[in-house]
């Protein structure tokens, strides 16, 4: 049965971006015929890659659905041509998808809130617009990444933004290249919430033939993970860049799996989020995926480029860039000894190059990163530390 899975997508899902093969229907394609839900008005906060993503996602789940752009060329190209001229541009979108310039137009009568703003664009954005958003519409946060001063979680940085400690917000996560989620591909993702029904609500929205949902009630373990894995993705991304193979990316996901579990782990994940789709699933995906921005940092910094020409050329957000400083300050608060993290974040910086970084990494005593620590030693020294277990533990119980 399973077998004859593939074979039967390839018959359904167009090959090409979506306006090539008219004929073939995606099974995106299907439910957004055969949808029973009433539609809704859901309101998507972004008109990047992803907010127009998760626009056509819920398009062809039968809702309503209106992109808040900043842009007026994208907000006239998806209202007269159903398109998106800077993002995703050879993909038709839905008809039931429109933009507006207007926040107030945009969220009038809206059921629900995408949230596809970058994470430290946020605050301002939202605290802009806190008047205009109902204190019980439900807001989905699909952007990944850590606060870079405050070091929050989206799951801080949204309720503060609004002043609200008690507005319902999901957490949308896992493996989910926008371009896949246009295509139809089958997708796996998780809904995260502390108020399970809010999950479910939101998973029931979302839910559809080519996009199968969990929920989960730990928040910070799917945010926490989202987060390090653009740092990981960057790290993977240099691998290639330095014209590196498989041995040595996989080498080093696999070591960002243990040190992704010791951080997350600290700032209160559960370990069986961190083995799912938004941990080790969204990790691997962009760790390996030519489409990640993040990755691709990663491989112009390999290749020689310095953060300046690459920040200066990019389109489109890289959350790993402002993360990886975050990341490395609150590993540093924990006491947790993260090599991966603390490479990325010198290589970042300037302070060494994507080769030293590497000889670093596979030095077990890490002199080159000791000497770039500004730390106290006893924090990320090598005394606390046992580069010997697998696991990434330091206790004396985890040797092998
Ligand atoms: N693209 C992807 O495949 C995925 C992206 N994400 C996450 O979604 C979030 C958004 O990513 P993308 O849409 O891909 O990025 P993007 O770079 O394609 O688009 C970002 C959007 O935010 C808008 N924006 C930026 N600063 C703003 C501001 N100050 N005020 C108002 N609007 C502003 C931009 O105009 C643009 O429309 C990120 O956190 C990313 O990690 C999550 C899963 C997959
Ligand atoms: O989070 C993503 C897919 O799940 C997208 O990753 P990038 O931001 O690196 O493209």
């Amino acid at each position: 049965m399973l077998g004859k899975v593939p074979s039967a997508f390839a018959r359904l899902a167009p090959r090409h971006a979506g306006a090539a093969r008219p004929a073939i229907r995606s099974l995106a394609t299907l439910a957004e015929e055969t949808s029973p839900r009433r539609a809704r008005k859901v309101c998507i906060f972004g008109s990047g890659s992803f907010g127009t993503a998760m626009a056509t996602v819920l398009a062809r789940n039968g809702f309503n659905v209106v992109i808040l752009a900043r842009r007026e060329d994208i907000c006239e190209g998806i209202n007269k041509n159903h398109r998106n001229v800077s993002y995703l541009t050879g993909y038709p979108l839905p008809f039931n998808v429109r933009a507006e310039l207007s926040a107030e137009k945009a969220l009038m009568d809206a059921d629900l809130i995408v949230h596809s703003i970058p994470v430290q664009a946020t605050t301002e954005f939202l605290e802009n617009i806190v008047h205009l958003i109902p204190p019980t519409t439900p807001i989905v946060n699909t952007s990944k990444g850590l606060h870079t001063t405050t070091l929050q979680l989206m799951s801080e940085v949204i309720p503060a933004a609004l002043g609200r400690p008690n507005q319902p917000v999901a957490f949308f996560s896992g493996p989910t290249f926008a371009k896949e989620l246009m295509e139809g591909w089958p997708t796996g993702a998780v809904i995260a919430a502390t108020d399970k029904k809010l999950a479910q609500h939101v998973a029931a929205s979302f839910r559809s033939p080519s996009l199968r949902l969990w929920t989960s009630d730990d928040v910070v373990g799917i945010e926490v993970a989202g987060a390090l894995k653009n740092v990981y993705a960057i790290a993977a991304g240099m691998v290639e860049g330095l014209g590196l193979g498989l041995n040595t990316t996989s080498l080093l996901v696999t070591r960002a799996v243990a040190e992704m579990n010791q951080v997350a782990r600290a700032l209160g994940a559960r370990p069986d989020t961190l083995v799912g789709l938004g941990g080790m699933g969204d990790l691997m995906l962009t760790s390996y995926g030519g489409l990640s921005r993040n990755r691709t940092v990663g491989v112009r910094l390999g290749r020689g480029e310095d953060m300046s020409e690459i920040m200066g050329s990019a389109s489109e957000v890289a959350e790993g860039v402002a993360t990886t400083p975050a990341a490395y300050e609150l590993a540093s608060k924990h006491g947790i000894h993260a090599p991966i993290i603390e490479s990325v974040h010198h290589v970042l910086n300037g302070d060494i190059t994507p080769v030293d970084a590497l000889m670093a990494l596979m030095d077990q005593n890490q002199e080159v990163l000791s000497t770039h620590r500004s730390e106290p030693e006893n924090i990320l020294g090598q005394g606390n530390v046992d580069t010997d277990s697998e696991t990434g533990n330091i206790s004396e119980s985890d040797r092998a």
